[in-house]
C-alpha cells in the first residue's frame, strides 16, 4: 500500500501525478484549523505533509502520529517547531537554493523602487499629475556607489551582494554569526558588528530567518541608530522587524524609506498605516514568486518527500542528525 500523504498546496498537474505515483494523496486548502479537524482521520494515517504556511508545532503533531516526513515548499521553516519534530523523528524538508537568485532579484527591485521611488512617481503619472518637466518633489536618490548593508549573509544574501557590488559598484558592509570569506574574497564585503551595519548602511537590507534570537532584531533603538536618508529593505520575515517602531521611523523622518516584501501580518491589514506611507513599497510576499522559480520550488519539494519516505535524502534536510 502506498504512504499516505496530506497535500495542503496545490501542485502544477505533472508534479501532482508524480505525488500520485508514489502516495495516496490527500488534497486539502490548507492546514487552517478547521482543515485540521475536518481531515482529522487522513491526519491520523499521514506519514508525509507537502505545502506551505500553517503551523507544524506538538499540538499538530499529536493529531498526525504516523507523521514520518514533513516537505514545505519554502527556504524558510520558522512556522514548524523544529524541537518537536526532532523529539517525534520527523525529517523536516525545504527547498533552499532554487529561489535564491529570484529573491535577490526582488530584494534589488525593492532597493531600486524605494530610492527612485518607482511605485509613488508611476502613480502620480497614471493620475494625470506630469503636466511640465518634473521637478524635486519627483526626485529620488542614488543607488549606485552607495553602501548597502546586508543583514544575513547566506544564500540570498550572498546573491544580493554580488548584484550590488557587480551591477551598482556599491561597498558591501554585513553582518552575521559568522564571517563569509566567499563573500569578502568575491565583493569584497567588509564584516562588520549590528551597530556598525546600522550607522553606515545606505541600505540596511535583511535576509534572515526569524528565529527567536532575531524576533525584534530591528527596533527603536536600532532605528535610531540609522542615517535619516537611510532606506530599510525587509524580504526575510515580517517579525524581524518591530513594525510598529518602523512605522513610526518612516513618519518622523528617522529613515528616508522601506522596501517590504514580508510583514508581522501577512496579508497586509488594508488598514496597515503602511499603506498610506509614500515613502514605502510594499509587495505582497513575492520575493521566489515567478513561475519558473515556483516551479522549481514545487518541483524540489515533490522530490524532496519522497526522498524523505523512501530513505533517500541527500539534500535540503532541516534536520539531517535524524537520518543517522
Ligand atoms: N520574501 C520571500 O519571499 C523570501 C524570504 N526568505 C527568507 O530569507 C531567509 C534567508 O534565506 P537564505 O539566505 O536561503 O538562508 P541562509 O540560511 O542561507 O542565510 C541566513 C543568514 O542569516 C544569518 N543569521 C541567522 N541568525 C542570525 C542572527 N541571529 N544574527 C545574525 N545573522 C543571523 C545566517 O548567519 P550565519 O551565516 O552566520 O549562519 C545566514 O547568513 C529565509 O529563512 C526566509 O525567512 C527566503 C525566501 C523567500
Ligand atoms: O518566504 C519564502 C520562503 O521560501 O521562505
Amino acid at each position: 500500500m502506498k504512504p499516505s500523504v496530506v497535500l495542503y498546496k496545490s501542485l502544477p498537474d505533472d508534479l501532482r501525478q508524480r505525488l500520485d505515483q508514489h502516495f495516496s494523496v490527500t488534497e486539502i486548502s490548507g492546514l487552517t484549523p478547521e482543515n485540521i479537524a475536518k481531515y482529522a482521520d487522513v491526519l491520523q494515517s499521514a506519514e508525509g505533509i507537502l505545502g506551505s504556511g500553517g503551523k507544524v508545532d506538538g499540538e499538530f503533531l499529536a493529531k498526525a502520529p504516523k507523521l514520518r516526513a514533513a516537505s514545505t515548499v519554502s527556504v524558510g521553516y520558522d512556522n514548524f517547531d523544529v524541537d518537536a519534530l526532532n523529539q517525534r523523528g520527523v525529517v523536516l524538508m525545504h527547498t533552499p537554493t532554487v529561489l535564491t537568485e529570484t529573491v535577490a532579484d526582488t530584494m534589488m527591485a525593492l532597493v531600486l523602487a524605494s530610492a527612485r521611488r518607482v511605485v509613488d512617481v508611476a502613480e502620480r503619472v497614471k493620475a494625470g499629475e506630469w503636466q511640465s518637466s518634473v521637478g524635486p518633489d519627483w526626485f529620488g536618490i542614488d543607488v549606485h556607489h552607495k553602501k548597502l548593508g546586508i543583514l544575513g549573509m547566506g544564500r540570498i544574501g550572498l546573491a544580493l551582494a554580488q548584484r550590488a557590488h557587480f551591477g551598482f559598484s556599491m561597498p558591501i558592509l554585513y553582518n552575521a554569526r559568522k564571517h563569509h570569506e566567499e563573500a569578502e574574497q568575491r565583493f569584497d564585503a567588509q564584516y562588520c558588528d549590528l551597530d556598525t551595519l546600522l550607522k553606515e548602511s545606505d541600505f540596511l537590507c535583511i535576509s534572515l530567518p526569524l528565529t527567536e534570537q532575531t524576533h525584534h532584531l530591528i527596533g527603536r533603538e536600532q532605528l535610531a541608530k540609522m542615517k535619516p536618508s537611510a532606506i530599510l529593505i525587509n524580504a526575510g520575515r515580517g517579525p524581524v522587524v518591530d513594525e510598529q517602531a518602523l512605522i513610526a521611523a518612516l513618519k518622523d523622518g528617522t529613515i528616508y524609506a522601506a522596501g517590504l516584501d514580508v510583514f508581522e501580518q501577512e496579508p497586509l491589514p488594508a488598514s496597515s498605516p503602511l499603506l498610506k506611507l509614500p515613502n514605502v513599497v510594499a509587495l505582497p510576499h513575492i520575493g521566489s514568486a515567478t513561475h519558473e522559480t515556483r516551479y522549481g520550488m514545487a518541483k524540489d519539494a515533490v522530490d524532496n518527500l519522497i526522498a524523505a519516505l523512501t530513505g533517500k535524502v541527500e539534500k535540503n534536510c532541516v534536520n539531517p542528525q535524524l537520518l543517522k
